[in-house]
């Protein structure tokens, strides 16, 4: 054989067998090794399948539970995050298991979620996005990292902050009114108002977010949707290493399509505001968030001002987070008290007392203190996050556990807030009463026992334009009607990024004011 046909045949099998090696080091001898160090520590878990990981058993329990008919109780841990629920069980408050080739390791300690949670920036900072969750957010402010989040956070702060928030509640007493008008006339018949919550949440962070109406940004909340339900259909989708390299699926082409055209949309708009910008327009001062970033902010240096891509971005965030998370509140909110009548009536004494029937006036709002005990308790039992995540970069020390490099965390929020450990054996009864002294006294001072919108330096940058939205909303439904739950209505809570309910929440309402 010539030296030149060993070549051809050599150096395509040098190179078959380095990637024969580097794939069984990734696939088989990293996640084993990863495996014994933490058995070896007492994390145990479903043991990691090739390739795989558990990622079947995950779709067999979540498909099992979606389909199985549940009654009216709030244990809801168990359909929403079948596998978690298991294998907390199973394994116990912490325990590993395999997306995929990924270990994450399942975290629902308190002690260890401060210290994850707390030490976000540096030692546990947030995974780098999905191929799916990136179309979602671009590179905004839930998925930026280091400096970029340092600056975004900075201008964030500001825009949901005291004035600013305060500027914005005409826009949200105005978006409810329109909603509240086309309630008119629909006494006395079934109607999900999950439906029309979605509209006056899209309304609400189209209003106050970007001085635009919910029909500029129509298009843009549909896209966001059909992106989030790919989304949560490929959480637990193992990547199976080389195919996807050569081929693209379905469902990542349509994503890739749609990420587009939110960029097209949400572009125009921020263009738009930024024209009125530069031609000093009069309501280019606005106090909406968009406004501000363009506004507030453009005098600064180029190092601190967002660029247009930023920008964008930052918007989708914002079309995202703002609308999804308020939905799911809201909705599950009118459930609770459509079932509990004695906690709507206090709820709405509490509305006439503090307001008559004027509209919400933020002095008002601040001393509504038995809706934000119904706001927390529904927090608890329905919180419309499913879970925090972080990565493990290098090898690091979490309480007494040593944890290996280039793994994932979850915090589990579900689990502690449905934990009876915590709670108590009535923990799935709607009891809003636990919050009468605040959420310290409820928690028996303990911070990560109840962290709905999260913890540490990530957390929640929206809570109290969140809550300020929902409290203006309910006052204003409970001024002016009766909720009861219909018959039809069938409990079905799932987890399409936030938990929503599957079949809306169908109830009836009766006029307080019978002439009105
Ligand atoms: C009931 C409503 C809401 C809930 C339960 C909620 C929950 C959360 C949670 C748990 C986090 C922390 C995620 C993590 O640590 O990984 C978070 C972060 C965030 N939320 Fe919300 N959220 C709500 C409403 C909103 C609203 C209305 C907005 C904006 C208008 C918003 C914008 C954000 C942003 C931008 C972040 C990322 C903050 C950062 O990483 O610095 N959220 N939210």
């Amino acid at each position: 054989m010539s030296a030149l046909v060993k070549l051809v045949i050599l150096v395509p099998c040098c190179f078959f067998l380095v990637a024969l090696i580097k794939f069984l080091y990734d696939y088989l001898w990293t996640p084993l090794r990863i495996q014994r160090m933490l058995n070896s520590q007492g994390i145990k878990g479903p043991p990691y399948k090739f390739i795989h990981g558990n990622n079947k058993e995950v779709a067999k329990m979540k498909s099992e539970a979606s389909s199985k008919p549940m009654g009216l109780t709030h244990d809801i841990f168990p359909k929403v995050q079948p596998h978690l629920y298991s294998w907390i069980n199973r394994y116990g408050k912490n325990f590993l298991f395999w997306n995929g080739v990924r270990a994450e390791l399942v975290i629902s300690e308190p002690e260890l979620i401060k210290e994850v949670l707390r030490n976000s920036e540096r030692t546990f900072p947030k995974r780098k996005p999905t191929v799916y969750l990136s179309k979602l957010l671009g590179n905004g402010l839930v998925t930026a990292e280091g400096e970029r989040w340092v600056k975004q956070r900075k201008l964030a702060n500001h825009a949901f902050h005291g004035e600013s928030l305060k500027n914005m509640i005409p826009a949200v007493i105005a978006s409810v009114e329109t909603m509240l008008a086309q309630w008119q006339g629909q006494e006395g018949k079934e109607m999900d108002v999950s439906k029309d919550f979605r509209l006056l949440t899209s309304e609400v962070i189209s209003r106050t977010a970007f001085g635009s109406s919910y029909l500029e940004g129509e298009k843009i909340f549909a896209m966001l949707n059909k992106l989030s339900i790919i989304m949560s259909r490929n959480v637990f989708k193992t990547r199976t290493p080389f195919i996807n390299k050569l081929w693209k699926p379905a469902d990542l082409l349509e994503s890739e399509e749609l990420a587009g055209e939110i960029q097209e949309c949400v572009m125009k708009i921020v263009k738009k505001r930024e024209d009125k910008v530069a031609n000093r327009e009069a309501d280019s001062f606005g106090n909406d968030f968009l406004g501000l970033l363009v506004n507030v902010y453009r005098d600064l240096d180029d190092n601190n001002r967002l660029s247009l891509e930023e920008l964008v971005d930052e918007c989708k965030t914002f079309y995202f987070a703002g609308q999804a998370t308020v939905n799911s509140l809201l909705a599950w909110t009118i459930l609770l008290l459509a079932i509990h009548g004695d906690w709507q009536e206090k709820a709405r004494s509490e509305v006439i007392h503090v307001f008559g029937n004027q509209n919400p006036h933020p002095e008002g709002i601040a001393k509504l203190k038995t809706m934000t005990m119904i706001i927390n308790e529904t927090l608890r039992l329905y919180g419309p996050s499913n879970g925090m995540m972080r990565k493990v970069g290098r090898e690091v020390p979490l309480g007494k556990l040593v944890l290996p490099a280039n793994i994932d965390i979850l915090i589990a929020n579900a689990a502690l807030h449905h934990d009876p450990q915590l709670w108590g054996d009535d923990v799935h009864l709607f009891k809003p009463e636990r919050f009468a002294e605040g959420i310290a006294k409820a928690t028996n001072y303990n911070a990560a026992a109840y962290f709905p919108f999260g913890l540490g330096p990530r957390f929640c940058v929206g809570m109290t334009f969140a809550t300020t939205e929902t409290k203006i909303a309910l006052s204003m439904i409970l001024q002016r009607y009766t909720i009861t739950l219909s018959p039809a209505y069938v409990h079905s809570p799932v987890p399409i990024i936030s938990v929503h309910p599957r079949h809306g929440i169908r109830v009836i309402l009766e006029s307080l004011h019978n002439n009105s």
